[in-house]
């Protein structure tokens, strides 16, 4: 049984826990916020759900690194939430600062744990924390594939009155409006979703779901917190139950689909060893561009935050 930590005690920090400890599957949950005191609480308050919820990992909550020591996963949530009007990108002065600090002050007391990254500009800040910890590519990755699909697939089922377990998807690309979404590579039931709903229907599915984040952020003031949550727990889940499940991950590209030195979103294997494979699609011109301009758009704020390093 394996020893969790989640950074920042937040909207999204503190579901993770709260779903992870749902789940009873590791034996220990650190909550680690720089308000200790809302960590301390939130961890109180999951703790207290256990006689009713029927779980028996324990949660704690703190300010201090040492806490943390010997984690096996770290889940990274620092940082802030976007507000209405605003880009996830426009995040990445503060947050780049708070990753790469988290980062450091985790590794000074896990020698070698899997990072799981969800502070935005995620695929940015999934390669600061790659290049910060000096860790290998297959032990830091990104969560905002199993969230974007799922909206997706979400969409798909109140629109097909299906059920959503049902509707299989993937989804490639950076976690902003150039994600790519993959009607081609999307089943109801194994059934390809073209021959069940009209085009237009379903280009107007795949359009809000590229915008999904910001629906919820002009909805709410600031961003979702529910569903980011249970994907970055169902994560840590397939990683401790080494359970062979296939998700699409933000994950560092060297050659796969022709790119270089990027954390961009691919369908992946997860397991004990963080990224057990990269799965490589055989996709058509018109994917494959709609991917090169993912890449691009997430290369720029990739230089901007090398432009700050260098600063
Ligand atoms: N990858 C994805 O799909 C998603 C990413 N996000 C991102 O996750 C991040 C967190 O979002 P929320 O939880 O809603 O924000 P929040 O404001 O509710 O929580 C952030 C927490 O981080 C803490 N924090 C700040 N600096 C810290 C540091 N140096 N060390 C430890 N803790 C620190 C704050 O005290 C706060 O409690 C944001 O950057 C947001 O954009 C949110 C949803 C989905
Ligand atoms: O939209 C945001 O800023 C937060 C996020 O990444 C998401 O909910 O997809």
């Amino acid at each position: 049984m394996s020893k969790v930590t989640v950074v920042g005690a937040g909207n999204v920090g503190a579901t993770v826990a709260n779903v992870l400890a749902h789940k009873d599957i590791v034996n220990e949950v650190v909550l680690l916020d720089i308000q200790g005191d809302l960590a301390r609480g939130k961890a109180l308050d999951t703790w207290q759900q256990s006689p009713i919820e029927s779980f028996s990992t324990r949660i704690k909550g703190t300010e201090d690194y040492k806490e943390t020591a010997g984690s096996d996963i770290v889940v990274i949530t620092a940082g802030v939430p976007r507000k209405p009007g605003m880009s996830r990108d426009d995040l990445i002065s503060t947050n780049a600062k708070i990753v790469n600090a988290v980062t450091t002050s985790i590794l000074e007391h896990s020698e070698n744990p899997t990072i799981i990254v969800v502070s935005n500009p995620l695929d940015v800040m999934t390669y600061a924390a790659y290049v910060n910890s000096g860790l290998p590519k297959n032990k830091v990755f990104g969560m905002a594939g199993i969230l974007d699909t799922a909206r997706y697939r979400a969409f798909l089922a109140t629109e097909l009155e299906v059920s959503p377990r049902d509707i299989q998807a993937v989804l490639m690309g950076g976690h902003g409006d150039t994600m790519v979404p993959l009607p081609r590579y999307t089943t109801v039931a194994g059934i390809p979703v073209t021959e069940m709903i009209e085009e237009e229907v379903l280009d107007g599915i795949v359009a809000r779901t590229k915008k999904g984040g910001g629906e919820l952020v002009g909805l709410m003031g600031t961003s979702a917190w529910y569903a980011p949550g249970a994907a970055a727990a169902q994560m840590v889940e397939s990683i401790v139950k080494d359970d062979g499940r296939i998700f699409p991950c933000c994950v560092y590209l060297d050659g796969e689909y022709g790119m270089e030195d990027i954390f961009l979103g691919v369908p992946v294997q997860l397991g004990k060893e963080g990224i057990k494979k990269v799965i490589e699609l055989d996709l058509n011109e018109e994917e494959m561009e709609l991917l090169q301009e993912s890449e691009n758009h997430v290369r720029g704020v990739m230089d901007t935050y090398k432009e700050m390093q260098n600063k």
